[in-house]
């Protein structure tokens, strides 16, 4: 199949009221994993890019291999941009062949963060490409936040509703309490503000720095309206995990196959109790 916009997926969870998971990918590893995952799970599925992927592998390499999964698969897949950077890599990324882009002007002052998510929109929606932007800071490895005075940066309802009228944009990143990385201790999420966002906000809700938020965290932000989750350090660690597993096995092994076949295949179970946890799973039928 074709790569589809992030947008659409999302209408369909929407309505059934499930979330899908977007899964950051930066190797043909995890490339495959996430597709052999989606489709063994007949579930619909987000890739995407970070900086540091586009860095390590170029948005060229990503697109042809995302590509490639999903012209095989039997199952919607959407290449997306995450946190975009600038209008320029927004546009480099169109070109490429993206389905989606993440706009991040989340640290600009309100007014410039619409104007740049504004231009955004206006070169993504007429060749159908679906724009995902953020306001208020999600702490982690993007931005130091002290824990302290990690309120004053969730995202205001009332802001939120200005900004996504303002803007136009497909979806919105919120800051509620979830940071990118690991956790220290147990993330604690804001869900009344949650709540109150999805009353005033008609476009769907992005969590972004999910790994490590309980089950049951997740299950409730999706019944409050998240419908796109991200993950990218709980695949890491299953894929780095079996990296190290199979090397204190056997030291002497210098196949990369043989190294990285296991990891790709860790990589798939994480991603499919993801899934499961998302709601996701078995809604592509036929
Ligand atoms: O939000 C993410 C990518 O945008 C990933 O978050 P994690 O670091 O929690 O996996
Ligand atoms: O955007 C969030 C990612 O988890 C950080 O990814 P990166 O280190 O690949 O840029
Ligand atoms: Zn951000
Ligand atoms: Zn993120």
């Amino acid at each position: 199949m074709p790569l589809v916009p992030v947008s659409v997926l999302l209408r369909e969870a929407a309505v059934e009221g499930y979330a899908v998971g977007a899964f950051n990918c930066s190797n043909l590893e995890i490339v495959q994993a996430i597709v052999a995952a989606a489709e063994a799970e007949k579930a619909p599925v987000i890739m995407q890019a970070s900086q540091g992927a586009i860095k390590y592998a170029g948005v060229d390499y990503i697109a042809a291999m995302v590509r490639v999964a999903a012209r095989g698969a039997r199952v919607p897949v959407a290449l997306h941009l995450d946190h975009g950077t600038s209008f320029d890599q927004v546009v480099r990324c169109l070109v490429a062949g993206f389905s989606s882009v993440m706009i991040d002007g989340s640290h600009l002052p309100l007014e410039q963060n619409i104007a740049l998510t504004r231009r955004v929109v206006s070169a993504a929606r007429p060749v159908g490409v679906s724009v995902e932007a953020e306001l208020g800071r999600i702490g982690g490895v993007e931005d130091d936040i002290a824990v302290t005075d990690r309120e004053a940066f969730f995202t205001d309802p009332e802001e939120a509703r200005y900004f996504v009228e303002q803007t136009g944009v497909d979806s919105l990143a919120v800051a509620i309490g979830t940071a990118h990385g690991r956790y220290k201790g147990e993330p604690r999420l804001d869900f009344d503000r949650l709540t109150r966002i999805k009353e005033l906000v008609p476009v769907p809700l992005v969590l972004h720095g999910a790994s490590g938020v309980p089950d049951e965290a997740i299950r409730e932000a999706i019944r409050r309206g998240v419908r796109k989750i991200n993950i990218d350090t709980n695949i890491r660690e299953a894929f780095v995990g079996a990296v190290r597993h199979k090397l204190d096995e056997n030291p002497q092994e210098i196949d990369p196959r043989k190294i990285l076949g296991p990891a790709r295949e860790a990589a798939i179970e994480v991603i499919r109790e993801k899934m499961r946890v998302f709601g996701c799973s078995g809604k592509v039928r036929g």
